[in-house]
């Protein structure tokens, strides 16, 4: 299995676990590449630009996935979700980062330094790089349902016997 792109972000709340988290991914032998778009140590930025950063790497196939932490994991996935294509989440539990990948081909996963406990979060990151989106799965026509509405489609409700 090819070794994933990764791009870690964050704004000032968040830099600490990103240094941890970005070390982390570097040592792992599942991922390829890490690329950090900020912020540095001697920086300051709004979230809303390294989300962005981040999510416009992973649109355009420079990244395979995103890894952004602010004070909550809420701001950074709101802006990273405002990029087309990009599906954000925030997570800080080992179920729901399995189905952020699983169901919802999640390519960015995001968690507040000020939520949770950076022995957790590292572990979540663990995991997280343990999941592939099966694109045969059932999961599949929901997330491509989630372009259609990107895309402005008007999706009439499917009879409830229908959902999968
Ligand atoms: O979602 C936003 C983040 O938690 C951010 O790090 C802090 O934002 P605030 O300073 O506006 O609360």
């Amino acid at each position: 299995m090819a070794g994933l792109r990764i791009v870690v972000g964050a704004d000032d709340a968040g830099y600490d676990y990103k240094e941890i988290l970005k070390r982390d991914l570097g040592a792992d032998d599942r991922v390829a590449s890490v690329t950090d778009v900020g912020v540095g140590g001697d920086e300051h930025t709004h979230y809303p630009y390294v989300g962005a950063a981040a999510a416009r790497m992973v649109a355009s196939g420079e990244a395979d996935r995103a890894l952004l932490i602010c004070g909550t994991g809420l701001g950074v996935a709101i802006a990273a979700n405002k990029v087309p294509g990009v599906r954000a989440v925030t997570a800080h539990d080992s179920f729901s980062v399995e189905r952020a990948v699983l169901s919802n081909d999640a390519q960015v996963l995001c968690m507040g330094q000020r939520v949770v406990g950076v022995e957790l979060a590292r572990r979540l990151v663990r995991e997280w790089l343990g999941y592939r989106f099966d694109p045969a799965s059932p999961s599949a026509p929901k997330v491509a349902a989630i372009g259609e509405v990107e895309a402005g489609a008007d999706i009439l409700p499917e009879p409830v016997g229908a959902c999968g």
